[in-house]
């Protein structure tokens, strides 16, 4: 079956997707189709469980087949040569809002560095002061207003009050006060190290995805929009160097449809595999597929970003377990700490931890991720099969910076343990994935007094904080690393696009939801603006 053609066809309706169907579709001459393969999340008939802003990792620990890709697994850490290296199930969305509606909700936009950083590697035009008016564009910060901030964006940004913070959390700050570290307040517009309250997506205590924010009943209304959702896309239509459709499944048929331009979406661990499937990639990687090469781009596909990360966890005793009693449900979302490491002079505020305790579960949990790695991977194709997962290897911990900063991180935190107003508690920590807590792993002191062990257990355990990003990095056309232009125009074809996590070239300093609305923010306009 072929239907209409459109203007444009969105791949993929997740963080991204929602933003530029929302802001491509305000032009009533272009029609747009937001293809999504997930189920929806209609305005009135969001499912509760999605909403909740509270409980956010209970999507993934109880709904996962619900909610996310089923099949995809992947390596994390880097070993030396030699020793296996497991594969893990990663949790990737699979609805409209993509993991803007099952993340854990924090709204990080990083340091003004990252974006710097960004231009300086060829991404013209998206310098941190290029990049804030869209930062500004998507938010609506309810806490903070000054001319860092948006006030009527899409997105609501709001903090759990420091009042509502628990004894058990202003015990950890005066740890970390000890540490010389202060209340930055806001996260997103203070860029010193300290502690502050988190800034999260939530509004009357639900969450507000790109889903909600940017597809609500008025978007939705419009007649140049068209919203497909349980629809997978399986490749790309072409003619010669041009993109001229997509094929999909849909309702049990097998669809074509035709399109000016098609706008991949589909995240950091899809969109590179649909251009290498499609012919578009390191030419010796396609053709040991049998892939035919239409352009030879060495950068699809490579530089993969995550935040390496590792947990510990301790059983509450009486004193802890009352000082955590929370007058409010929000755990997870009380304390944020950005620190440096001190391993790389030139690269401060390299860690983030979170330091919590639950009365309900009866835990306390101090985690950290590397929040400026140095370690990037590669992700490739297994097969030409488009029902098949690509291959992922994150290679974290590889750039011997990041082992350093890990271990930095867990003295740290073993240290403000140890400081008296928590070591009153008596919380033995022990080391946990931070993907899924178990209890029952090594003692942190122990790990500690043990370099070759803790380096072990580092690489074997070592995960991420699903922030896969930089697969199809933004750069200029003679950069063969670089794989599309700055207003997201793959190099080498004509009538494709990636916007989304993919095109981002170095991870930033923070969690990647909101840079990725940022980046759909900015390419939606570069794209109304005739580019
Ligand atoms: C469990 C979890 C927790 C996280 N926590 C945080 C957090 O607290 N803060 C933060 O900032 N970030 C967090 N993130 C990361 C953040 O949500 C992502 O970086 C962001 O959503 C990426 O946006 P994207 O548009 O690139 O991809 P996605 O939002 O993943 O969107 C891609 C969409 O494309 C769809 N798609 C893929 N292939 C196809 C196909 N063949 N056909 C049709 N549709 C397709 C997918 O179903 C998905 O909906 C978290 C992510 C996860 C999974």
């Amino acid at each position: 079956m072929t239907t209409p053609r459109y203007d444009h066809i969105i791949v993929g309706g997740g963080s991204a997707g929602s933003v530029l169907a929302s802001r491509l579709s305000a032009d009533p001459q272009r029609h747009v189709l937001l293809i999504e393969a997930g189920p929806d999340t209609p305005p009135h008939a969001t499912p509760a469980e999605i909403l909740d802003g509270h409980n956010p990792f209970r999507l993934r620990l109880e709904l996962r087949d619900r909610y996310f890709w089923p099949d995809l697994s992947v390596r994390h850490g880097a070993q030396p040569e030699g020793i296996e290296r497991p594969e893990r199930y990663l949790e990737q969305a699979r609805l409209l809002g993509g993991g803007s509606s099952v993340n854990v909700l924090v709204a990080n936009r990083g340091l003004p560095r990252d974006y710097d950083q960004w231009a300086a590697l060829g991404a013209e035009g998206w310098g941190w002061d290029d990049v804030l008016p869209y930062f500004r564009k998507l938010e609506r910060d309810t806490d903070y207003a000054g001319p860092l901030h948006g006030h009527d964006g899409p997105i609501p940004i709001s903090r759990v009050s420091t009042r509502d913070w628990t004894p058990f959390t202003r015990s950890v700050v005066s740890a970390l006060q000890a540490e010389g570290l202060r209340d930055i307040g806001d996260q997103n517009g203070v860029f010193d190290d300290g502690y502050f309250a988190p800034a999260v997506n939530l509004e009357h205590g639900q969450r507000v995805s790109a889903a909600r924010g940017y597809l609500d009943e008025a978007v939705r209304a419009r007649p140049n929009l068209t919203l497909w959702t349980d629809s997978q896309v399986l490749g790309l239509q072409r003619e010669g160097t041009r993109i001229t459709g997509v094929e999909l499944q849909r309702n049990g048929e097998h669809v074509t449809v035709g399109a000016g331009e098609v706008i991949l979406a589909a995240g950091a661990l899809q969109s590179p595999a649909f251009l290498l499937r499609s012919g578009i990639g390191p030419a010796s990687q396609l053709q040991e597929l049998g892939i035919e090469v239409i352009v030879d781009r060495p950068g699809v596909g490579g530089n993969l970003w995550e935040h390496s990360s590792l947990g510990t966890l301790a059983t509450l005793g009486d004193a802890a377990r009352s000082d955590a009693v929370l007058a409010r449900p929000g755990t997870s979302h009380q304390l944020g700490i950005r620190v440096s490491s001190g391993v790389d002079p030139d690269t401060p505020s390299d860690l983030y931890l979170t330091i919590g305790a639950d009365a309900e579960r009866g835990v306390a949990h101090a985690l950290f991720w590397i929040n400026k790695p140095s370690s990037s991977g590669r992700l490739t194709l297994r097969d030409r099969d488009p029902a098949s997962p690509p291959h992922v290897d994150f290679n974290l911990l590889s750039d011997p910076r990041d082992l350093q900063r890990a271990r930095v991180a867990l003295r740290t935190i073993q240290r403000l343990f140890k400081h008296p107003v928590l070591a009153r508690y008596e919380l033995q920590l022990a080391l946990t994935p931070f993907a899924v807590p178990q209890p029952g792993g090594p003692k942190l002191e122990t790990l500690l007094a043990d370099d070759t062990a803790l380096e072990a257990y580092l690489r074997r355990h070592i995960g991420g904080v699903w922030h896969p990003s930089g697969t199809c990095r933004i750069g200029t056309a003679d950069d063969p690393q670089a794989v599309v232009d700055s207003a997201g125009r793959v190099h080498g074809v004509e009538g494709l696009r990636v916007a989304d996590a993919s095109i981002i070239p170095v991870i930033p300093t923070a969690n990647t939801n909101l840079p990725t609305l940022m980046l759909a923010e900015k390419i939606a306009d570069a794209i109304l603006g005739g580019a």
